[in-house]
């Protein structure tokens, strides 16, 4: 049966698309023109027990103990098959987000390749840890670790970047030997839900993976995460649902991998040539309509090339093609939903309210008649506000950001430090021993020099503070994806 047929878009439990019960759906929306697309079938408590069941029993019955070969060799079909369905993946990922057709292959389709690529390679290379250890009287023990899945795993995965997240966490724990239920956003359901199909083909064994849909609270997330057979959790999202997934799970004590919220930090010194890093804070800035969790909210640029920053990044801003997200020309989609757009359109007031200086932006768009039913707002940037307003304060996640002048280095450090979240910094300068040392004096998970976005998916991956526990990427997906046994070997 196909993933998305007769209007509806179906979960996935125990190797199988199920059969949507009309009493419990939910419209998909199109957020480029409010149009609704199609309907989701809303997973219920029992069936989300049917998932965790299925998981648990494809882990019994061997796919917890395939051989790494075997694993990394599905990993790598699946990775051939998104390939040879790309503009399935596309076009699934336009009809949920909305977002250009040329991000959507650049980025988003093309990472879920590379996603399955890569820890296909990873685990491939990886050893395991082992130890010879000296003892009294001559002896030895030998010490060696040995990986196992980490077991059932909850992969709850955001709304933003909706395939390029869900592989990125899919891949490795794939990889190491779990078995998933994944619960997409209610706004995004549509690529997890071809990916099933795609594993499915690939040959992973029926329960391997599963996709149960629905909201959070009373629904598919909360049954998932308060499910006893789940062996542990990894979450991007905001911090506040973070916060009470963690809260969920402690009585059980599982481990939780979380990728949150930011409130990310540019700081531009003054001997950058403008152009360059206009261009780079403009992409920091207005990406996937400013819904990226790594995205630049707040921009500390050096007294002496403020003003012609902040002209060059409204120039930018003034010249992104908002539009039709299946015309190659569109630069920037809507928000996610009109709910979120309500969202920004109180921070645009609260801006106004505080003092800011609307440099550009500050209202929503007229499109016509096609797409002015979107959730479309005006890329925006503020100047006269300071570290004290909410809006530099709060995750706003849309396409706006704040600028500040400063003076001296040690004032834009602390000026970029000053934030309870702790995911990403970008630093531009072309002083490169100046951009290791503020680099490095940032409180951040990751942070960029003279660049954004770059990603190497083998180096650590995450957040401090509000922004996360924990890391992914390399080496770190097989921590929390594996659970590793010490052996001690008397000699
Ligand atoms: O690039 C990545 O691997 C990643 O995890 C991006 C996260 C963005 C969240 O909004």
């Amino acid at each position: 049966m196909k993933p998305i047929h007769d209007g509806w878009i179906r979960n996935f439990v125990d190797g199988e698309f199920v059969e949507p019960d009309s009493r419990r759906g939910f419209d998909q929306i199109d957020p480029s023109t409010g149009r609704i697309v199609a309907r989701v079938h809303e997973a219920d408590r029992p069936l989300v027990d049917r998932a965790v069941t299925a998981a648990r029993r494809a882990l019994d019955r061997g796919w917890a103990d395939t051989p790494v070969r075997e694993r990394t060799a599905l990993l790598r079909r699946v990775a051939d098959r998104i390939e040879e369905r790309f503009d399935e993946f596309v076009a699934a990922e336009i009809s949920d987000t909305g977002k250009p057709l040329t991000q959507a292959r650049e980025l988003d389709v093309t990472r879920a390749i590379v996603n399955f690529r890569t820890f296909a390679d990873i685990v491939a290379a990886a050893g395991q840890e082992s130890f010879l250890t000296d003892l009294a009287g001559g002896r030895q023990a030998l010490n060696y670790a040995v990986r196992k899945p980490l077991g059932v795993v909850a992969v709850i995965v955001p709304w933003n970047l909706p395939l390029l997240l869900l592989t990125w966490k899919v891949a490795p724990a794939l990889a190491c030997g779990n078995a998933i239920v994944v619960k997409p956003s209610e706004e995004t359901p549509s690529t997890a839900t071809l990916l099933a199909e795609v594993l499915a083909e690939a040959g992973l064994p029926a329960g391997a993976y599963n996709v149960v849909h629905g909201f959070g609270a009373d629904s598919a997330g909360e049954y998932l995460t308060t499910h006893p057979g789940i062996d542990g959790v990894t979450f991007t999202g905001s911090s506040a649902t973070g916060a009470h997934v963690m809260k969920t799970v402690a009585p059980r004590v599982r481990p939780v991998s979380f990728e949150l919220g930011g409130k990310n930090a540019a700081i531009v010194f003054d001997d950058v040539n403008i152009d360059e890093a206009v261009t780079g804070l403009a992409k920091s800035i207005f990406t996937n309509t400013g819904q990226v969790c790594l995205c630049t909210e707040r921009v500390y640029v050096q007294r002496a090339i403020f003003d012609d920053i902040a002209a060059g990044l409204a120039e930018r801003a003034e010249s992104l093609r908002l539009g039709d997200p299946n015309d190659p020309n569109t630069t920037t989609g809507p928000l996610i939903s009109q709910g979120h757009r309500d969202k920004i359109l109180g921070y645009l007031r609260l801006a106004e309210e505080s003092g800011a200086k609307v440099l550009t932006g500050g209202g929503i768009p007229e499109l016509g008649p096609d797409l002015d039913g979107g959730s479309w707002i005006e890329p925006t940037l503020w100047t006269g506000l300071t570290n004290t307003d909410r809006v530099l304060r709060e995750e706003i996640f849309g396409p706006v950001a704040a600028l500040v002048p400063f003076d001296t280095e040690d004032e834009a450090i602390a000026l970029a430090n000053d934030t309870e979240y702790g995911l990403a910094s970008a630093v531009w300068t072309n002083d490169l021993r100046r951009g290791h040392r503020v680099a490095q004096k940032m409180h951040v998970g990751i942070s960029w020099v003279n660049t954004w976005f770059t990603r190497e998916l083998r180096s650590p991956f995450g957040g401090m503070g509000l922004s996360g526990i924990g890391r992914e990427g390399g080496e770190s997906s097989l921590h929390f994806y594996s659970e590793p046994t010490n052996i001690c070997v008397q000699l």
